[in-house]
């Protein structure tokens, strides 16, 4: 199953469906105790418990009270706590009688030389950027890197819309993340910010969620497991063929680049049309290239756009594609020329994957992308009817029915020239091999993330050093199945 991450109203009403254990502080009781656990981790990795420093940042609700609970928890393993509280009046109450009464002192401002400041400003009942006093307080900390302490957020980093994933500024950024029953948005949408996520069992169902409120991810095993490989009895044809349509003979880049990654991510056939066919087959011999269209042959799936130009006879054979009953990922120069005819894919029925980055998905629009990219991926899918994969460090593929897969990349080392061609043959090839836009959207999107990190292994890369780690990275999550799965 993939990975389910919820938007806040979700969350709530999985905790509230929880009635005694809610009621009772058993959820609060929980949710602390697997805060307090990971500090402990972390003290524990770095020397131990006994004598460490802990500070708070306490605000005015729940997430305040996770807080003050975790510390008296921590201060049982004899770890001293100290706390500054932003609204005192309103914090926690039952968990500031434990906080002092479990030794914790509180304090005006935190002091130099702690371990691990634990951010209990806000959690899902936040909204806009850290206000003033907790600003200044973050801004004081000595990042990790630099010898200063380790930021936990309890929940989400304080600053961080749980929704949205949009990084108000100024936002806490974490070192890890602990989280309660289930991840929530912002822990996809906004991964770098929370740093390591961590998640706490507290006894609550969120099986019944709307796919409105839902963000999955895959799993690599997923991927692995999709990933389509030749069977015992399978041929060239049988596997599913790919026609890439991209470059030309005056920039042959984007079509060296698209049909090798559709080459390198499956093995049946890749068929090549279009002015830039011999540069293909010098570098691909493997593909069956030609000049023209009406001579291109069968295939399951097109991938079509990177390079093509927009010119009439670019936008004649785009309206020829998207006019079969096959498959087709549009990308770059055919978004451009499909902003400007979006008839072109109005009455399709067959599976289409478009591939904007946020300046193609503008110009589809007429709108930026702007701070709910989730929300803005789902609006163009459901409004155009097919499926959208917008990338960037965190990639949303939103199919028509408003289901969304996320990918975080981890790195933005594929943010290069030509590594949207890349992603293009890959995907085209997924489609080809009969996988769902959706799911060849979102897996390609995976093994590109980790051809891209493989390849630059610290330093920066070109599209060929990715296009180069494909295969190495189909092996990655396909490790540890069966010879024959798929
Ligand atoms: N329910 C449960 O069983 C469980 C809940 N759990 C925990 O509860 C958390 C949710 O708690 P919550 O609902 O009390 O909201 P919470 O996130 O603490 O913040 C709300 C307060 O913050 C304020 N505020 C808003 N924006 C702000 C800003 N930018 N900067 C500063 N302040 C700001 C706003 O007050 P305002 O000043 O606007 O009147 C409001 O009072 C959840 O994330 C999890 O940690 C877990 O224990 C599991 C079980
Ligand atoms: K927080």
């Amino acid at each position: 199953m993939p990975i389910r991450h919820l938007t806040a109203d979700a969350v709530r009403t999985a905790e509230h469906a929880a009635g005694d254990l809610l009621a009772n502080g058993t959820l609060m009781r929980r949710a602390s105790g697997g805060v307090a656990a990971t500090v402990i981790e972390e003290l524990r990795r770095t020397g131990g418990c006994y004598g460490r420093h802990v500070g708070l940042v306490v605000g005015a609700g729940d997430n305040g009270g996770d807080a003050l609970y975790a510390a008296a928890a921590l201060a049982r393993r004899g770890v001293r706590c100290v706390a500054v509280l932003l609204a005192p009046q309103r914090a926690h109450p039952a968990g500031l009688t434990a906080f002092r009464a479990s030794g914790g002192r509180v304090v005006a401002e935190l002091p130099a030389g702690l371990d691990v400041v634990l951010d209990g400003v806000v959690g899902i009942g936040g909204r806009g950027p850290l206000r003033p006093a907790a600003a200044a307080v973050f801004a004081a900390l000595v990042p990790a890197d630099q010898g200063g302490p380790i930021v936990v957020a309890v929940d989400v980093p304080s600053g961080v819309d749980a929704d949205t994933g949009q990084v108000h500024d100024p936002a806490v950024r974490a070192d890890i993340t602990v989280t309660f029953g289930v991840r929530r948005l912002a822990h996809l949408l906004a991964g770098p910010q929370c740093g390591r996520v961590r998640l706490v069992d507290i006894g609550i169902d969120t099986s019944g969620a709307d796919e409105v409120d839902t963000l999955w991810e895959l799993t690599d095993a997923e991927v692995g497991r999709m990933w389509p490989v030749p069977g015992p009895s399978d041929d060239k044809y049988s596997q599913g063929v790919v026609g890439v349509i991209a470059g030309s003979a005056r920039y042959p880049g984007a079509a060296i680049l698209a049909s090798g990654a559709a080459v390198t991510a499956t093995s049946g056939m890749t068929r090549f049309v279009g002015s830039a066919a011999a540069d293909v087959v010098s570098h691909h011999p493997e593909v069956v290239a030609v000049a023209r269209y009406a001579d291109a042959g069968r295939v399951q799936a097109w991938a079509v756009g990177p390079g093509m130009g927009t010119d009439d006879d670019a936008l004649a054979l785009l309206g020829e594609i998207l006019a079969t009953d096959l498959p087709v990922l549009v990308d770059a120069d055919g978004l451009t020329l499909l902003a400007a005819h979006p008839e072109l894919v109005a009455d399709r029925a067959a599976p289409t994957l478009l591939t904007p980055h946020a300046g193609e998905f503008a110009r589809l629009t007429g709108a930026d992308v702007g701070s709910d990219r989730l929300g803005a991926v789902r609006g163009l899918a459901r409004d155009w009817r097919v499926t959208v994969l917008l990338k960037g460090r965190i990639t949303l593929v939103a199919d028509p029915t408003g289901t969304v897969l996320g990918n975080d990349a981890g790195s933005s080392w594929a943010a290069t020239a030509g590594a949207g061609d890349v992603l293009t043959g890959i995907a085209g090839g997924l489609l080809a091999a009969g996988l769902s836009p959706q799911l060849a959207g979102a897996a390609a999107a995976r093994v590109h993330a980790r051809a891209a990190a493989r390849a630059a292994r610290g330093a920066p890369i070109g599209a060929a050093d990715l296009l180069a780690e494909v295969r190495d990275a189909v092996r990655d999550v396909r490790a540890g199945l069966g010879q024959w799965s798929r």
